[in-house]
């Protein structure tokens, strides 16, 4: 059995621990005793797919530590990550009777963990989240660094809040459950981390597709951390994404457009992966990068059977990319990678945003 990973965090507005490691759910109790004593009553916020999988193990292990649990599950899919969806989480948790020294715990994919966070943020303006990401993609990204959001019709994430959570615990072996497309969907994410931030990631993810059958899990829990670590380095320097943070962001001005343009009927880490590719053809052809980086990104994408592009209208994709929260006034700020490991931060204008679209989401 692998050893635990414990990632400190430190933002300005907190710091707190990620662990990662194999058979933590049995231990959330005390880990959630231990980061605020003074928490008696919980909200478990869990979907209608990960509820009756993981909310008793959790519930019994914050019982065990005399923690009270009122449990809310809400139903699953990117398509009630909603306000009315939000509006029920918070109605439910003040017939608990949740106080301000109370805390939500979320146990679920990155749907959950968006919801429920928001829910903590809103609720009597502000309570403690725990949380506990059971899907690959919600333990090497959402669940750390305090984003929390619904959807709205315009487009993706739109409503939110940041609110750094009290504690993550990342239980491996909650990926058991997980099928084939979703694992394999949450590689989009690593994949983008390791363009961002680490060659050698890159370069491992690409050898040894981490969603194929049998991967071993001790290996996993290592290249998870390595996952939260990257992101810590980012959310610690920029919290509130006022430049850096804004890198985390690759492929997503694109990849949030494909994935609201097509009614979310493609996983959030397929939408990044097709977007990665589709800005790293244009980069390459604009001289932003070297063809090669650009190659090298397609070619991993295409190892995990992700999408490459996208055959969505272009006019389409601008208008929701052009609603993006990295616009400001008539630019957005795009991230380009510029080697493997390596991005920069370019204001580009709407009809140069086209441009991009036009070259690298083309044949
Ligand atoms: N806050 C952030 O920083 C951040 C970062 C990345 C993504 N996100 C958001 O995260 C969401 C995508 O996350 P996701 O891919 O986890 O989606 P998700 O939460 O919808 O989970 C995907 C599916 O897997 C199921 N599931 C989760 N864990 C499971 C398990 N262990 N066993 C069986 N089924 C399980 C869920 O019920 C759901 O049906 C998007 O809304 C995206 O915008 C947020
Ligand atoms: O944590 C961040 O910052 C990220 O950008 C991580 C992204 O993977 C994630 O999808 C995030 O929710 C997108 O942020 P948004 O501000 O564009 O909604
Ligand atoms: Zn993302």
């Amino acid at each position: 059995m692998s050893e635990t990973h414990v990632i400190p965090v430190h933002t300005p507005s907190r710091s707190y621990e990620v662990h990662v490691g194999r058979g933590l759910l049995g231990s959330a109790g005390s880990l959630v005793a231990k980061a605020c004593p003074k928490v008696t009553h919980v909200a478990l916020v869990s979907d209608s797919n990960v509820a009756p999988l993981y909310a008793k193990p959790v519930e019994e292990s914050l019982g065990a530590a005399g923690i009270a649990v009122s449990a809310i599950a809400f139903p699953a899919g990117e398509e009630h990550k909603r306000l009315s969806t939000l509006g029920d989480i918070l109605e439910r948790m003040a017939q608990a009777g949740l106080t301000r020294s109370d805390a939500v715990v979320a146990v679920g994919g990155g749907v959950t963990g968006d919801m429920a966070g928001l829910a903590a943020a809103l609720y009597q303006r502000g309570i403690q989240v725990v949380q506990v990401p059971t899907s690959l993609l919600a333990m090497v990204d959402s669940s750390v660094g305090g984003k929390t959001a619904v959807d709205l019709e315009a487009g993706k994430n739109l409503a939110g809040a940041f609110l750094q959570p009290l504690l993550v615990v990342a239980d491996i072996d909650c990926l058991a459950t997980v099928s084939h497309e979703l694992l394999r969907d949450s590689c989009g994410e690593m994949i983008k981390h390791g363009v961002l931030a680490d060659e050698k990631l890159f370069d491992m993810l690409r050898k040894d597709p981490v969603c194929a059958p049998g991967f071993d899990p001790d290996k996993l829990v290592g290249i998870v951390a390595r996952n939260v670590e990257i992101k810590r380095d980012v959310v610690d320097a920029d919290e509130q994404e006022h430049e850096r943070r804004q890198t985390l962001n690759l492929g997503h001005t694109i990849g949030h457009a494909i994935e609201a343009a097509s009614d979310f009927r493609l996983g959030h880490g397929s939408c990044v992966a097709a977007g990665l590719c589709c800005v790293a053809r244009a980069s390459a052809r604009l001289g932003w990068c070297a063809q090669d980086v650009a190659d090298r990104i397609v070619s991993c994408v295409e190892a995990y059977g992700l999408p490459t592009n996208t055959n969505i209208d272009h006019d389409t994709l601008l208008e929701y990319a052009s609603r993006d929260k990295k616009r400001r006034a008539d630019f957005v700020t795009l991230v380009v990678p510029t080697r493997i490991g390596a991005v920069e931060l370019r204001r580009v204008s709407l009809e140069e945003l086209r441009h991009v679209i036009d070259l690298g989401c083309g044949e």
